[in-house]
């Protein structure tokens, strides 16, 4: 066992502090059990943390870190950026300049704006299709999750799920009433709600590929469908690629699928590490946004400089190098392969959903194609397992309900590390 008192004290003191302790639910390791670790550092695909135990990363900071931790061209930038201030809360070039890469990048994106988070990109998004449809209502999909926004706190994924409140409280009846659910990978289920309410929907917002209910794939023709309906009912079509986004291909899930949606949101990775968010679409509904249109949306640090510095980097550095997604989709493929092995091995067929460089096991040996598929695998199981793999130095996210995120500095060492992980960790769970 490894030795965690420095994390565990800190835990206690931070309790006093801060509510549970932790600043995002999902970092409480509420559903794995034990107390969270500390994290003093990190660099390439390792993280140390306060008592000094290194484990590889399968998390990275929750997607962003898709090169590792510590690249030197992005602290470099950043390094650069600070001598010039930290916030000026006035048009930079530099703002211009991520802008026109984004576009360039991600085709369906002509026009883009910068927030601070994935959530204010989600509640700009829906808001700017609420003014440019004139209705009230959304469909989300169960197990999606959208940051913390009160609209999509409604069958909510990631830690609103581990934590066992997918409806928060909090959320008024009115705000709730105008978000409609549907099951993720099931067509005719929008139909018959957009049919429904005819006339009514704004907008359509789904995780392409879900990562929030652990990963999961849409269905082929899936996305085509959801954009037919939506060019049907004059829906307002959202690709949530804030997990996605420049981590699937340089043009996100869009970009492997071939569906363009009306509006992206992004985050993440859009910001190499630092707080960012983005939503950007076609021109003709960009400019409906303040100051140019009706729809008002703003922010003191929208644009941050640091933040611009670090994201433009990352950016380019992705434009610049396609054999990034090449080596993380061939450790996902590889990982995937390799911890099916073992499963089979030991007598178990779990399910692993795996696209490039996400992935998820799951501890169920039926397919994993909506919340409801989660939902049915052993959690408890998945809690053990997480456990295990800690100690054996790889750090999970901890929950089932998350995707798994690998970075372009693993090594084939690292990889080997994480399957033989597995198949002692595993091989004593079934014992
Ligand atoms: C798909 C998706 N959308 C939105 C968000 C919200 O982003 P943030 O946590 O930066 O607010 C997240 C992650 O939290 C996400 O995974
Ligand atoms: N699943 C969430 C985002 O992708 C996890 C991050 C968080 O909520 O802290």
């Amino acid at each position: 066992m490894l030795d965690k008192s420095r994390s565990k004290e800190l835990f206690k003191k931070a309790q006093n502090f801060i509510p549970g302790g932790v600043n995002s639910p999902v970092r409480a390791f509420k559903a794995v059990g034990g107390d969270p670790i500390f994290i003093k550092s990190a660099k390439g695909a390792y993280m140390y943390d306060e008592d000094d135990n290194r484990y590889i990363d399968l998390i990275n900071s929750w997607g962003p870190m898709i090169l590792g931790h510590g690249n030197g061209a992005i602290e470099a930038a950043v390094a650069d950026a600070l001598k010039s201030s930290l916030s000026f809360g006035a048009p930079t070039s530099k703002e211009i300049e991520i802008a026109e890469l984004i576009t360039h990048m991600v085709p369906s994106i002509e026009k883009v704006r910068m927030v601070n988070s994935g959530t204010e990109a989600t509640m700009s998004a829906i808001r700017l299709a609420r003014g440019f449809t004139g209705r009230d209502k959304i469909l989300k999909f169960e197990g999606c999750y959208h940051g913390h926004g009160d609209s999509f706190l409604i069958a909510a994924g990631s830690g609103a799920a581990t934590m066992g409140t997918p409806n928060s409280p909090g959320v008024t009846k009115g705000t709730a009433k105008d978000t409609l659910t549907a099951p993720f990978n099931d067509l005719d289920a929008v139909k018959k709600i957009a049919e429904q309410n005819k006339g009514q929907i704004a907008a359509l917002i789904v995780e392409p590929v879900a990562g929030n209910m652990g990963c999961v794939i849409p269905k082929e023709g899936y996305l085509q469908g959801l954009r037919e309906v939506c060019d049907k009912e004059g829906i307002v079509l959202i690709f949530d690629e804030v997990m996605t986004g420049f981590r699937l291909s340089k043009a996100g899930a869009q970009g492997i699928f071939g569906v363009k949606p009306d509006i992206t949101t992004l985050g993440k990775i859009i910001g190499g590490g630092m707080p960012v968010g983005a939503y950007g679409g076609k021109k003709e509904i960009m400019d409906f946004v303040s100051p140019q249109g009706p729809v008002y949306q703003a922010g003191t640090l929208s644009g941050n400089p640091i933040a611009m510095s670090a994201g433009l980097m990352m950016l380019h550095y992705l434009n610049d190098h396609d054999e990034v997604y090449e080596q993380i989709g061939a450790s996902g493929q590889y990982l995937a392969k390799e911890i099916a092995k073992v499963n089979t091995a030991l007598g178990k067929n779990y399910t692993i959903n795996q696209l490039g460089s996400m992935i998820s096991l799951f501890f169920n040996e039926e397919a994993v194609e909506n919340f409801d598929g989660t939902k049915a695998c052993d959690t408890e199981m998945f809690g053990k397992y997480f456990q295990g793999m800690l100690n054996e130095g790889v750090y999970l996210p901890p929950a089932q309900y998350e995707s798994w995120f690998l970075s372009t500095s693993l090594s084939a060492e690292d990889l080997d590390h994480i399957v033989k992980s597995h198949e002692k960790v595993l091989k004593n769970l079934l014992a």
